[in-house]
Parts: structure tokens; C-alpha cells; sequence
């Protein structure tokens, strides 16, 4: 679960500030599905830093599961993030020269799984996702939808409590994103996570159970009854 508290985050720039974040106080249950929307600028991205040990605030208490990820030390925070918090981005972030097997056994290295284990484990993973035929394709060799099906393997290897999802379907056609959604509901419900997605698509937002919305650094969350 996380707890936040008076959560603030402000960046200068030259001489001038922008506060990205202006005194959140939100908890995500365990299992809880988020959408957060909100106009351009008004914090979304900055907030998913937060939750994800990204960054850290500039005041503020980030609690999750009893740990105050503002308050951790960078190698703590780093090891709470590879064993607890999987990202998935618009961009995907794969490394090109890796094949989708490779790719998704880096999330395990930090982790010290032996090679052995990280092979198996990373094919499982993108089994899971469809792509159990593609594990020595590189990233140029596939699809968008099929790279951010790599992606997702790579956040979940690591049997994570959280999911971060940032514009996860930003750079895929209609139905490559309904696939993507699918995919993302579809592990939220079988591994328990708690997934939280920054979404700028109104149609996905209108199905979200839980829909926070971000302005101007300042979050409102509502509960919808009819999702
Ligand atoms: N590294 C940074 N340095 C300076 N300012 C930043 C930085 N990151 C974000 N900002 C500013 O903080 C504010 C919030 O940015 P953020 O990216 O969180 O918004 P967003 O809601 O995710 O926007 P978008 O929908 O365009 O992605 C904006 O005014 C942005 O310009």
C-alpha cells in the first residue's frame, strides 16, 4: 500500500521554479488499479517518478508497505525498486542490440538470478505475453505492439507488488492499444499487482475504477461507479 503525505516537488529552472507537485496526499491500496489523467504539465509523469523511487521529492513522505522511499538511502531505494516496482513507458526503453530474451532478463540481474534461471524465467515471462515464439527476435524485428508486449514481460519477470504504466499505448494505433490494455488488465488481475497508469486517452480513463486527475500539481480522485 502506498501512503503519500504532503507530497511536493519543485524544479528550477535557470531562475525560475515550477512546482510539478503542490502538497499530494493519496493512498493506493494493495491490488488497486489507477488511472491518472490530467492536462499537459500538471504533474502525472512527476507523480509516477515519486511512486516509482524515480526521484524524490522536495517534501513530503512517500510510504510504501511501512518504508518512506523519500527517506532511503540511494542503494536501499534502488533495491526496493528492483524487487518491488516494475515500468512500463510510451517509448519502451528496450535496448536495441538485445533480443526480447535478453531484454527481459535485465530486469534480473540486479537481482542476482543465476543465468540459467533468468533465461527460463524471461521466456515464461513473455510467454505469458503472447511472445512465446519471438524470444530471439530483436526489437527492430517486431511490432510496436509487440515490443511493449516485450516491455511488459521485462516489468513483471521480477513478480513485482507495483506496476507503473506511463502513457503505456502513447505510441500505438487503436487496436495495437486495445491489445496492450488487455494484455495490462489481464496481469493485474492474475498477479494481484497494484497497477497504477498515466493515461491522456479519455476512453481509457472512462473505464478506470479509480480515476485521479492532476492539475496544476494538485490531485483529485474519484471513485467510478461506472466502470
Ligand atoms: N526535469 C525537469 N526540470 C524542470 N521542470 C520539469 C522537469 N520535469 C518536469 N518539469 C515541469 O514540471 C511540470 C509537470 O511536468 P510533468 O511531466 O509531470 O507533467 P505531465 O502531467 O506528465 O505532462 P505531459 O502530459 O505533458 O507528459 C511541468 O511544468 C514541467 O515542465
Amino acid at each position: 500500500m502506498y501512503e503519500l503525505t504532503a507530497v511536493t516537488k519543485h524544479y528550477t529552472r535557470s531562475r525560475e521554479t515550477v512546482q510539478a507537485l503542490d502538497g499530494i496526499d493519496l493512498t493506493i491500496p494493495d491490488g488497486d488499479r489507477l488511472v491518472i489523467q490530467g492536462p499537459t504539465g500538471g504533474g502525472k509523469s512527476t507523480l509516477l517518478q515519486m511512486l516509482g523511487g524515480l526521484d524524490r521529492p522536495t517534501s513530503g513522505r512517500i510510504v510504501l508497505d511501512g518504508i518512506d522511499l523519500a527517506a532511503l538511502p540511494e542503494a536501499r531505494l534502488t533495491r526496493v525498486r528492483s524487487e518491488n516496482i516494475g515500468f512500463v513507458f510510451q517509448s519502451f526503453n528496450l535496448i536495441p542490440t538485445l533480443t526480447a530474451q535478453e531484454n527481459v532478463e535485465t530486469a534480473l540481474v540486479p537481482l542476482g538470478v543465476k543465468p540459467k534461471q533468468r533465461r527460463e524465467q524471461a521466456a515464461e515471462a513473455l510467454k505469458s505475453v503472447g511472445l512465446g515464439e519471438r524470444l530471439a527476435h530483436l526489437p527492430g524485428e517486431m511490432s510496436g505492439g509487440q515490443q511493449q508486449r516485450v516491455a511488459i514481460a521485462r516489468a513483471l519477470v521480477k513478480q513485482p507488488k507495483v506496476l507503473l504504466a506511463d502513457e503505456p499505448t502513447g505510441n500505438l494505433d487503436e487496436s495495437m492499444r486495445d491489445e496492450i490494455m488487455d494484455v495490462l488488465e489481464r496481469m493485474w488481475k492474475e498477479l494481484g499487482l497494484t497497477f497504477i497508469m498515466v493515461t491522456h486517452d479519455s476512453a481509457l480513463a472512462k473505464k478506470a475504477p479509480r480515476l485521479a486527475t492532476i492539475r496544476k500539481g494538485r490531485i483529485t480522485v474519484k471513485e467510478n461507479t461506472r466502470a
